[in-house]
């Protein structure tokens, strides 16, 4: 047993847990559900932009998951992953479904009602128009990096009539490791 060291409020171990040996330094809610978010970007094939978003409903369960990719039985090889072709055939926007838009396609309950969506990016429009009707409460997102972008100025103008709230995520931490090695037998 480590030594202890006492305080006004509680009695401390040495590595700073409770007295009931409780770690302190676990995930936040919010860390947690942005993780999965951004985590389940790595999935994305989009070369230039991964997008993961997590919806998580009022009692803190994970409802939807989702990363921009491609519809269901289109091959990522027969579609294109560039943006900057003449013709929009050959660019991928005219495919490519939006983190947003999956992470309700591959809801697990009846509906996403009152649910809050995480998200890598600020929603699009056309996935604002998919949030609304959803029944989605809240966005919280952790860039806004297209915020002058007229699709955005659409997406907080619907949000705004809906009465639906977003914020941008903020964390203490700055990152979290996932090691998917075993650590070496000494
Ligand atoms: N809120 C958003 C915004 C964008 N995406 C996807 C759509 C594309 O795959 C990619 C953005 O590509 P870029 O314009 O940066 O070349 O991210 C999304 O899923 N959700
Ligand atoms: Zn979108």
């Amino acid at each position: 047993m480590e030594n202890l060291s006492l305080n006004n409020e509680e009695v401390l171990f040495n590595n700073g847990n409770s007295q009931t040996g409780k770690r302190n330094d676990y995930l936040e809610w919010e860390d947690y559900f942005m993780a999965v978010a951004i985590l389940s970007a790595q999935r994305s094939k989009d070369p230039a932009k991964q997008v993961g978003a997590c919806i998580v409903s009022e009692d803190k369960k994970i409802v939807g998951i989702g990363y921009n990719g491609m519809p269901n039985g289109c091959s990522d090889d027969e579609l294109p992953w560039v943006k900057n072709q003449a013709d929009e055939l050959d660019n991928k926007f005219a495919y490519v479904c939006h983190a947003e838009m999956n992470a309700i396609m591959n809801k697990n309950t009846y509906d996403v009602k009152d649910c809050t969506i995480y998200t890598a990016l600020f929603p699009c429009n056309e996935c604002a128009k998919l949030i609304i009707q959803s029944g989605i409460r809240q966005i919280v997102y952790l860039s806004d990096e297209n915020k002058n972008k007229k699709s955005i100025l659409a997406s907080k103008r619907m949000f705004n009539l809906a009465g639906i709230s977003y914020r941008q995520f903020e964390s203490k931490r700055s990152e979290i490791v996932i090691n998917l090695r075993q650590p070496e037998a000494h």
